[in-house]
Formats: C-alpha cells, structure tokens, sequence
C-alpha cells in the first residue's frame, strides 16, 4: 500500500492507496500520523510526501516517518517539467500543491483549477502547459485578518457559503470574500475555460464545499493526491 502525504499551511492530510485512493480520515496532523503508523506500518510500501508547510512542520513529519518506517522509501514530490511544465518564472517557487493539482489534466491538455484551502489558487493548464494562476488569501484567512487589522469588526464565526449582501458584520465578511472568490474563479472559467467542451473547471480544497451553488466546477477532493499517484509512479517507474 501507497501512502500519500500532503502537508498543507492549515493541515495535514493523507491516503491510503491499495486498489484505489482513500483518504485516512484519522489522520490530520503529525501527531495522528504516527498514532496511526503504530498500527498500519506494515502494510506500506512506499511514502510519497507533497509539503508547502514551513520547513519545521516536515522535518518533524519527516522523522515520525524514518522511525516507523526506517526501512521504506520516502520520495518527497518536486516540480518536474517532463511530467507538466510551467510558464512560471521561476519553477521552483511554483507550489508543488498547484502543480500536482494540475497534473492528472497533463494529457488532456486544459483545465482550471481551483484549490480553496489557506490560500485559495486558481490555476490554468492550457496547451498541456501551465500558463499562471493567482494566489489569494482563502475564505479563513481573510475573515482573520480582517478581524486582526480592524478595530471594530470582529464579529462572531459567521456561517459561510452565502454570497447575498450581508446584512451583519460577519455575513459582509464572509459573504464577501467567498463573492470574491466565486467571481473571480468565474472569470478565469470565462477566459480559459471555453476551449474543451466538458466542464473545465475543477475544485479542491478544504473549503471547496462553501463553493458548491455558486460555481459551476466538478468537485475533486482528493486532485492533489491524483496527481501524487502520477508524480509517484514515475518516480518509481524512473528508479527501476
Ligand atoms: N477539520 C478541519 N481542520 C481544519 N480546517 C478545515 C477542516 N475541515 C475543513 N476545513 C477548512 O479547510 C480549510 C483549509 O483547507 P486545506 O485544503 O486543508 O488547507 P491546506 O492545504 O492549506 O492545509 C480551512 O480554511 C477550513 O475552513
Ligand atoms: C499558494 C500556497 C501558499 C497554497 O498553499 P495551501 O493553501 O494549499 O496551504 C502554496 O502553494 C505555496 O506556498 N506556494 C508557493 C508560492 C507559489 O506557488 O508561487
Ligand atoms: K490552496
């Protein structure tokens, strides 16, 4: 069995892949991995590891998985130009989370992809080539630091997933950046989106859900870990 790790800004996820790819519910964090590594060690094979998170956050990630598993390789996923390249300037600093979110649309050639986590991303792969995205704060991250920045909204958690006007200070908060959001992922689809005739658009993401209604987009919780799978066998394919 695969075991594939996405260490995100907010958290850490993880699946499981014997015949198909299944999310490890139980695991969030450093912590619950090696809860569960006490028990599942043996059935793994092989570790793939994609990380965004600060240097600290892996590391530790990173000895959990040598002590349970010391003798089992760990490929942590890098940016790979024969698999999907990039228009970036400079492809190292593209995230490997945006990239291995693109990468099971390489054959197909074009896609949009929005990744609603920390930071929410909307990616364009065009031409079997990644042509740019934008970053923007995600729908969390926006209520914060509005609530930080200003002296007078702070408001309660306010139920997210509307876009209508708001009509306390949270739902103008929260309204308001998930409008920001939708309207912008909307106009991306508009340009990029127009030149396959099945839907183009794709999300992901903690926060995916809060979309739903307000966007025409397939939902693919788990594209990081689909292209993971990708970066994976190559890798493998590669050392044979
Ligand atoms: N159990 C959870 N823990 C933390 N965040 C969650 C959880 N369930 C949903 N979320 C939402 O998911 C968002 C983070 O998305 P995620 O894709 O996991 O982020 P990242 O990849 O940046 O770590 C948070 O802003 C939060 O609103
Ligand atoms: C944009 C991101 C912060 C998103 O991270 P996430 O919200 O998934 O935790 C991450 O992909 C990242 O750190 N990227 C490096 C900068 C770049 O992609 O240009
Ligand atoms: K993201």
């Amino acid at each position: 069995m695969k075991l594939l790790i996405d260490l995100g800004n907010t958290r850490l996820k993880a699946c499981a892949h014997g015949e198909s790819l299944q999310l490890v519910g139980e695991i969030v964090d450093n912590h619950t991995l090696a809860v569960w590594l006490e028990r599942n060690a043996t059935s793994i094979t092989v570790v793939a590891i994609a990380s965004v998170a600060a240097r600290e956050s892996y590391q530790l990630v990173s000895s959990t998985l040598k002590s349970y598993l010391p003798s089992i390789q760990v490929f942590r996923l890098q940016y790979d130009a024969g698999l999907l390249a990039t228009s970036y300037e400079f492809p190292e600093q593209l995230g490997i989370d945006r990239w291995l979110a693109l990468l099971p649309f390489a054959k197909r050639g074009e896609a949009v992809v929005i990744d609603a986590g920390t930071a929410c991303t909307i990616d364009v792969l065009s031409n079997s080539k990644h042509q740019g995205g934008y970053i923007l704060p995600g729908l969390r991250l926006q209520r914060d630091v509005l609530a930080q920045q200003t002296a007078a909204v702070s408001f309660p958690r306010s139920q997210l997933g509307e876009v209508r006007l708001g009509l306390s200070t949270g739902e103008c908060v929260s309204h308001g950046s998930l409008r920001a959001l939708v309207t912008l992922a909307n106009d991306v689809g508009e340009e990029f989106g127009q030149t396959v005739e099945r839907a183009s658009l794709y999300i992901t993401g903690g926060d995916a859900p809060y979309f739903e209604g307000h966007l025409e987009a397939e939902k693919r919780p788990l594209l990081v870990f689909e292209g993971m799978l990708i970066a994976l066998d190559h890798l493998i394919e590669g050392n044979k």
